[in-house]
């Protein structure tokens, strides 16, 4: 390359110095030329100067001056052509000098860029070379950190082998105490084992319990008498009083507070000869509530009752009594009733459903269906369908195989939870046929029977019941000489008090165990024919009025009421599917004496007949197995 530079620079300068040689001979001549002209000048002065003295020899002289001058002319021409040959060749030249000289500077071009090349060439070797020994450099910062790092680390070494050996100690430790707790772990799930057996001992023992509950109830339920009769005397209300003969009390005294059974009335009656004769009405009762007895207390006393219908039982509950003494208020509430105020109706359901949500621990599950119907002048009216269209329908009462009455074209709910129930209540009370009579501005002139039908089902022991709740508001028992019906009110009237008779009809009939009952007499006690006879619980509220005025009414009430509190009406059964247990309660029974239940004449019978079935047979077997185990014998 540098060689190549050298021989451009080389010839480059031969050519400027052949170029300068060229030069300076053509500034020679022109000097020579300059001074030949200026001596030609000369010349022609002198000549001027001589053609005066000269003239005659002028013309020979204007020869030689012309031929002089054809010369100097040629001499020009030449001169010319010689400069124009200079000036050709110094433009030549100029233009290689032009072309030599671009010819350099591309060289020089190319020498540049290759320069540049070759610099950046070097430039980046250079920076490789930076970068190499800038890596050289980490890296050696890098061997001695990890030199450092090996140090540190070695010494950690020589620390964690010294835990080491103390946590291999430690674990030694951990290892025994290990083995204590796995053999304490198995004793507690030994322990919780056994106590997961003695809990579903219990639970089945819980059961157990449950069936023999329900058992003893229904004995205490028997003792007391499937027919009870309850006497409620309301206060004076605060509408009463606008005369004094609406506000003066009825002589009543109740002589047993404590024992709450009894009631006696005072009252003086004239004689033929116009004198007083004071005479006492006493009357005794199941239970006797005074006026000041509050919704809570009188729900205390048929709570159990209600329990039965949940056990499978047909229970009936009916408020008797003569208009305004207080029924509505008993078995409803009264209107917009609150926790204090609501009556029976609602309290029982509330019962039936926290009740029920109990015995769902014990295996039971219930369905609840209800019903309200309202008997108006003999005929049937649903109170929880469309009053308007209701009015047109017709219901028939239609008794069933397995003792379960129907309604035709009747609408029946199924109550899943106490809202619903409180909203069947209030479209029934909406629909309720209201009269005016002149006893009371809101009477009630129709039979209300409100039925909650409950069916359980026992998945653990295999037991189901099928219990009917019915909760009736009677029609008010006046008669028709103090209630001044006439017209409608007077057939409504007639009509009432004709089912009320065929009511104390059929019970009398089946206290006395005639061979007919006259339940088709009325539709009321062909509706609850199912509720009334042998297999069901009865209880009747007789409300009364505290009124002097009502004296009469009330008498007659209470008369009514202690007839029926006469009847004993058979012994309560549980319906088909519950009675099977009963073998099964009794070799129970005798396992929990320490008996044998082959004993049992009642499970011998059982046995034999097939009254127990599989599962049952089962159970007792289980049952005194453990009692053996437990008993040992
Ligand atoms: N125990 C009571 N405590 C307070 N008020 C009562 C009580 N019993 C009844 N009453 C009031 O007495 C009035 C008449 O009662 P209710 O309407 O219940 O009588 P009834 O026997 O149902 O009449 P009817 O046969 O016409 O339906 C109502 O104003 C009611 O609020």
């Amino acid at each position: 390359m540098f060689l190549a530079i050298a021989n451009t620079v080389g010839t480059l300068t031969r050519v400027k110095g052949e170029k300068r040689g060229q030069r300076e001979d053509a500034e020679d001549l022109c000097q020579i030329l300059t001074g030949f002209e200026q001596h030609l000048n000369g010349l022609i002065e002198a000549k001027q100067n001589k053609s005066t003295e000269l003239e005659s020899a002028n013309k020979s002289i204007d020869d030689k001056i012309l031929d002089q001058d054809n010369e100097e002319r040629a001499c020009l021409e030449r001169i010319q052509a010689m400069k124009q040959d200079i000036e050709d060749s110094a433009r030549r030249n100029e233009e290689e000098i032009k072309t030599r000289k671009s010819q350099h500077l591309q060289a020089m071009e190319q020498l540049k860029a290759k320069e540049f090349q070759l610099k950046q060439e070097i430039e980046s070797t250079q920076a490789n070379i930076s970068t190499t020994s800038k890596l050289l450099e980490d890296q050696l910062q890098e061997n001695l950190n990890l030199r450092a790092t090996i140090s540190t680390q070695s010494a950690k070494r020589l620390v964690l082998e010294g835990e080491n050996i103390a946590l291999k100690q430690k674990n030694e430790n951990t290892e025994g105490t290990l083995a204590d707790r796995n053999r304490r772990i198995k004793h507690l799930e030994g322990m919780i084992a056994d106590l997961k057996a003695l809990i579903s001992g219990l639970e089945e023992r819980i059961r157990t319990e449950e069936t023999i509950r329900r058992r003893l109830h229904n004995t205490i339920q028997e003792l007391k008498g499937n027919i009870r009769v309850f006497c409620r005397v309301r206060p004076v209300t605060s509408n009463e009083g606008a005369s004094k003969a609406e506000t003066t009390t009825a002589a009543i005294t109740f002589p047993d507070p404590e024992g709450g059974k009894q009631i006696e009335f005072a009252h003086s009656k004239e004689s033929a000869r116009g004198a007083q004769i004071a005479k006492s009405y006493p009357f005794t009762f199941d239970r006797v509530f005074q006026p000041s007895s509050t919704q809570q207390d009188v729900f205390d006393e048929i709570s159990q009752l209600v329990q039965s219908a949940l056990d499978g039982y047909n229970v009936c509950i009916f408020a008797y009594g003569q208009t305004g003494s207080g029924k509505t208020h008993t078995m409803e509430g009264p209107l917009n009733a609150t926790q204090e105020s609501m009556g029976m109706i609602p309290r029982s359901v509330l019962q039936i459903y926290e009740n029920a949500k109990q015995l769902e621990s014990k295996g039971w599950k219930y369905t609840m269906e209800g019903q309200y119907v309202e008997i108006y002048n003999e005929s049937i009216n649903d109170l929880l369908g469309n009053y308007s269209i209701e009015q047109n329908k017709k219901h028939e009462i239609r008794h069933g195989p397995g003792g379960k009455t129907s309604i035709t074209d009747i609408t029946t709910v199924v109550l899943t939870s106490p809202e619903k129930v409180a909203a069947l209540l209030r479209k029934a009370a909406h629909n309720r046929s209201v009269g005016s009579t002149q006893m009371n501005e809101r009477s009630s002139r129709s039979h209300c029977v409100f039925t909650l039908r409950l069916t359980g089902t026992n998945s653990v022991t295999e037991e189901t019941s099928e219990g009917v709740l019915n909760l009736i508001d009677l029609a008010g028992s006046e008669r028709l000489s103090q209630s001044g019906a006439t017209g409608d009110r007077l057939r409504e009237t007639q009509a009432i008090n004709k089912s009320l008779s065929c009511l104390g009809d059929v019970i009398y009939a089946i206290a006395n165990k005639d061979a007919h009952i006259p339940y088709r007499n009325s539709k009321l006690t062909y509706l609850l024919q199912n509720s009334l006879g042998g297999n069901s619980k009865t209880l009747m509220f007789v409300n009364i009025s505290p009124l002097l005025s009502n004296f009469g009414e009330t008498l007659c009430s209470l008369r009514f009421a202690t007839k029926v509190n006469s009847c004993t009406i058979g012994t309560a059964m549980i319906k088909r599917g519950v009675k099977s247990i009963a073998p099964l309660l009794a070799a129970i029974v005798l396992i929990e004496a320490g008996m044998a239940p082959e004993r049992s004449l009642d499970y011998v019978r059982a046995k034999r007949c097939g009254a127990l079935n599989a599962k049952q047979m089962k159970y007792v077997l289980e049952y005194r197995c453990k009692c053996w185990k437990r008993t040992g014998l």
